[in-house]
């Protein structure tokens, strides 16, 4: 069952097409890698399935308690609402808040906390909150950050603080999660470590994933399908293996490394 539909979607910027015409799907529990050399519109792209931008044209639809939802033109926190979260290429912590602190926001919209309760400080208050610590304890502890809840975000190192942003997505309880080049800056033995973290998210929380990344031994590895876009059009579409055998692709990553 397709989670999300993507249709013939656009995005112009003035007189550049930065996607073009673009039509995806993404089946329940798939990892999808997205690929393709430099300003090819792979962020345009994520950009407009989370809100941030609207389509020029085309249609994006989510299945929302299994019914078709048309995503278009909704705000991003509406999106989230949805069932959908993201990173983003740029770090974006509260770096001088605690790493629990970061994960606890990230998770308020589902507190199901009431301000008369939150206010007053009643029981169901304190034993709502050490709930919401235990379960961000359990999603930092997938990351190897749980000894490091009461840290500053800002002091982890970055490798960690990447991380941290993928523990604040999956915090909101997404059913489709969104990574922006999630090993930019790491380390080989750190993205080595993301690799194995990755496909774990995916069996312990049975979400789907999409993926933006260079670093091609990760999608390799990691994905089921990838899609490459390339001057805002897709290219090709298959498995990793078919991917890296493609000629087209090849072609359009002449001079990059693939
Ligand atoms: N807000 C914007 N206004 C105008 N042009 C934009 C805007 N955002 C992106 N572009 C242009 O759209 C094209 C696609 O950019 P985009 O950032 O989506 O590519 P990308 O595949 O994510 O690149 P990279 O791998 O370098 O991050 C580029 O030519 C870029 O300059």
């Amino acid at each position: 069952m397709s989670v999300l539909k993507v249709e013939e979607l656009s995005k112009q910027f003035g007189g550049l097409i930065a996607v073009d015409n673009v039509s995806m799907h993404i089946e329940s529990g798939e990892l999808i890698g997205l690929i393709g050399p430099n300003g090819a519109g792979k962020t345009t792209l994520f950009n407009l399935l989370t809100g941030v931008y609207e389509p020029s044209a085309g249609d994006i639809c989510f299945m929302v308690d299994e019914r078709e939802k048309r995503l278009n033109g909704l705000k991003p926190f509406k999106i989230t609402d949805c069932g959908i979260a993201r990173t983003f290429q740029n770090i974006r912590l509260f770096s001088q808040m605690s790493v629990m602190e970061n994960v606890l926001i990230a998770m308020h919209p589902h507190s199901g906390e009431g301000v008369f309760s939150s206010i007053l400080r009643l029981p169901q208050f304190y034993r709502k909150e050490e709930k919401l610590r235990e379960e961000s304890l359990r999603l930092l502890d997938l990351f190897q950050l749980a000894d490091k809840a009461d840290q500053l975000a800002g002091s982890l190192a970055y490798g960690e603080q990447r991380c941290l942003e993928i523990v604040r997505a999956l915090a909101t309880k997404p059913k489709l999660l969104f990574l922006d080049e999630p090993a930019a800056g790491m380390n080989p033995k750190e993205t080595n470590q993301l690799t194995q973290q990755i496909s774990k998210i995916r069996s312990e929380f049975g979400i789907s994933i999409i993926l933006i990344e260079h670093d091609m031994s990760l999608v390799m590895e990691v994905c089921d399908r990838i899609y490459v876009l390339d001057y805002g059009k897709l290219i090709a579409e298959g498995e990793p293996e078919e991917i890296r055998t493609n000629p087209i692709v090849i072609k359009a990553y002449l001079g990059e490394e693939f």
